[in-house]
């Protein structure tokens, strides 16, 4: 684990000298759009075109699961191809060293993750994260934040053979915004906040609240199939990336353990539904998820021993 500063990297664990974690937010944010126009805030745009880009992902990441569940959906297989990180991440940060299901870096034949953010802005302090897209023609990063290349994708392909699917429509993205507002930093980041808390009292300030939102998520999808609308949204993929690791690691790893999804019927439900979709499934890779956070935590969990359970319920 660790950063670039002034393009040099140092392997250092998080800052949290309150006891508390904190995510950075992320340093590239361009938009990939359909005729390299801006994004919605303004943002430097890059045309869609198929294999200009690559997405940098590592299947143990709930953040870069949500973009590889999107790039399913869509059918984006053959137009944005895919590299796969290690799903260890200790001193050098994210590698591309060999293991089952690692990809070759093709770019620069990178052996850590790093190395290629160098190469886009030599110099750079920040930290080394996926998912990442990558774009061929301008040796650049788009990038590196999941929220919004979700929203890229939903729609930059459109026009290329992109499967038709709105996974951010106009009329719900008011209802949308709501849900994710409390499931963002109570539940995705909020199990990372008991996780890395370095006191009681962060971790017990960051369990309690999503203790909460999971009895209120419990209530909403008893009486709904997804969250918002009535159909599939991203609000639906954001939620299911963390519920889906949620007994395999956070319940122990990161000590979220007031009750586990499997407790919570309707969860169960949601998360079983959601694995369901076609395409969905075959983004879960449940070794690399349990051995990335029980591998790489040696802070948490100093001999890296990774729990034989529990068995697979989904
Ligand atoms: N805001 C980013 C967060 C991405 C992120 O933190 N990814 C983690 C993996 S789950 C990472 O690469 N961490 C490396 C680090 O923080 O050094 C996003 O949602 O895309």
């Amino acid at each position: 684990m660790g950063l670039l500063v002034d393009g040099e990297w140092q392997d250092r664990w998080y800052e949290t000298s309150d006891g508390e974690f904190r995510r950075e937010e992320a340093t590239f944010r361009d938009w990939l759009s359909a005729d390299g126009g801006p994004g919605p805030d303004g943002q430097r745009g890059h045309r869609a075109e198929p294999g200009r880009y690559r997405l940098y992902v590592s299947y143990a990441c709930p953040w870069a699961h949500r973009t590889l569940i999107v790039r399913a959906l869509k059918g984006l297989e053959d137009l944005l191809p895919v590299s796969v990180v290690h799903w260890r991440m200790l001193e050098h940060g994210w590698t591309f060293e060999k293991g089952l299901g690692v990809t070759p870096e093709p770019v620069m034949g990178a052996t850590y993750l790093h190395q290629l953010y160098t190469r886009a802005r030599p110099g750079m302090t920040g930290r080394v994260t996926v998912p990442l897209l990558w774009d061929h023609a301008s040796d650049a990063i788009v990038s590196n934040e999941s929220s919004e290349l979700i929203r890229m994708f939903n729609a930059a392909y459109d026009g290329l053979g992109a499967r038709p699917g709105d996974f951010y429509p106009e009329p719900l993205r008011g209802a949308i915004d709501g849900v994710n507002d409390r499931v963002y930093p109570t539940l995705n980041n909020g199990v990372y906040r008991a996780g890395f808390a370095t006191t009681q009292s962060a971790y017990e300030d960051a369990v309690r609240p999503l203790f909460d939102t999971l009895d209120w998520l419990e209530e909403r999808l008893s009486a709904e199939d997804w969250l918002v609308g009535g159909r599939l949204t991203e609000a639906d993929i954001r939620l299911f990336t963390t519920l889906v690791r949620f007994d395999p690691v956070y319940h122990g790893h990161f000590k979220c353990n007031l009750r586990r999804i499997a407790d919570y019927p309707a969860l169960h439900a949601f998360t079983a539904r959601m694995m369901d979709i076609p395409g969905v499934r075959e983004t879960v890779h449940f070794d690399h998820i349990k051995r990335h956070y029980y591998e790489s935590h040696r802070t948490i969990n100093p001999t890296g021993i990774v729990p034989l359970g529990p068995i697979e319920s989904y």
